[in-house]
């Protein structure tokens, strides 16, 4: 399948091709029963476009997701879909949403086709429809060669591609995938990105990583969030400016290396010929011999995010790298 690919587009009936969906939280809280705030006084306008939702394990990626989604309502706040309250009456937002929770179940014993015509038929869609909805999709994430395979037999990347092929069946507004390029391969990410990049231009797509690669280069805004709090949110370019003048690099021996790490906030280490390259966020030069240099989004993210909750592993950059691929 090539990358240039386009998705069938079709504008729902009643509404201006031009006219995307606005989705808007206000205040939006959600505190879990036994008392814990998954997600606190958030405020955030979705606007057609990729929107990525950055953080850490446990900063309530999901649980903002699953109230966009309308599958967990906010114990406070207010969620409007065009103006229009979204939590008391979900319906509209339904109708126009396509939604990949992170534990997507699919039925082993069925085949894609066979899975995704009993989700186009659940969710109403008619059955020539649907037949000619499925094979585009099908394709549109290359399991078109799998298609008479049951699910029980799939990778876990297939399983996602299924998993994204559902999110669309309904041609969605809003399109909300939980950690989707999870399981994916280097190849299959970048199409995936790619095709998140056609469907945005008159939908909301919000996807959460933990891997700033998956969305730096397509997303249109970025939404960082750690303890349940909204940290920023902006285009990328915008968010940037905040870390510039506060990287720097330094090549340096391997026993020096160990030591910076212990004094300062290092953003990665990576090894060269002559030592180790260290990268540094600080607002000033930390040593003699350190360069400037411009930052990227693994740098800023390092920077808004509190020390110590930024990685799950392998160090403050550990789950962020793009090589961890
Ligand atoms: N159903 C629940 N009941 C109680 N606490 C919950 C529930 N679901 C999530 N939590 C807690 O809420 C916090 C946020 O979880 P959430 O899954 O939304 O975060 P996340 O950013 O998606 O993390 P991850 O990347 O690990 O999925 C965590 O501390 C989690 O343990």
């Amino acid at each position: 399948m090539s990358d240039d690919r386009t998705f069938p587009a079709t504008a729902p009936q009643g509404r201006a091709p031009d006219a995307g969906p606005v989705l808007d939280l206000i205040g939006v809280g959600k505190v879990y029963r036994g008392g814990h705030a998954a997600v606190e006084d958030l405020t955030l306008r979705l606007t057609p476009g990729v929107i990525g939702l950055l953080g850490p394990n446990g900063a309530g990626k999901s649980t903002l997701m699953r109230i966009m989604a309308t599958v967990t309502r906010p114990t406070s706040g207010r969620m409007l879909l065009d103006g229009a309250d979204a939590v008391a009456r979900p319906g509209p937002l339904r109708a126009g949403l396509g939604y990949l929770p992170q534990d997507f179940g699919a039925y082993p014993h069925l085949t894609s086709r066979e899975f995704l015509g009993y989700l186009a038929a659940a969710r109403g869609l008619p059955a020539r429809v649907a037949r000619a909805r499925i094979d585009d999709l099908l394709q549109l994430v290359n399991l078109t060669g799998a298609v008479r395979r049951p699910l029980g037999g799939y990778s876990g990347g297939m399983l996602r591609r299924v998993g994204i092929a559902q999110a669309l069946l309904t041609d969605p507004r809003v399109l909300i995938a939980d950690e989707p390029t999870a399981g994916l391969d280097p190849e299959e990410r970048a199409r995936f990105r790619n095709l998140l990049t056609d469907l945005a231009r008159d939908r909301i797509v919000v996807l959460s990583t933990h891997i700033v690669s998956d969305v730096g280069s397509s997303a249109s805004s970025l939404a960082v969030m750690a303890g349940g709090r909204l940290l920023r949110h902006g285009a990328p370019e915008d968010l940037l400016g905040e870390a510039e003048g506060r990287v720097w690099e330094a090549v340096v021996a391997p026993d020096a290396a160990a030591d910076l790490r212990e004094r300062h906030h290092v953003s990665r280490m990576v090894r060269t010929g002559d030592g180790v390259r260290v990268r540094i966020l600080s607002p000033h030069a930390p040593l003699a011999g350190a360069v400037g240099v411009r930052p990227d989004l693994e740098d800023l993210y390092l920077l808004v995010v509190p020390p110590g909750r930024a990685g799950t592993s392998g160090g403050p950059a550990g789950a962020l790298r793009g090589s961890s691929w």
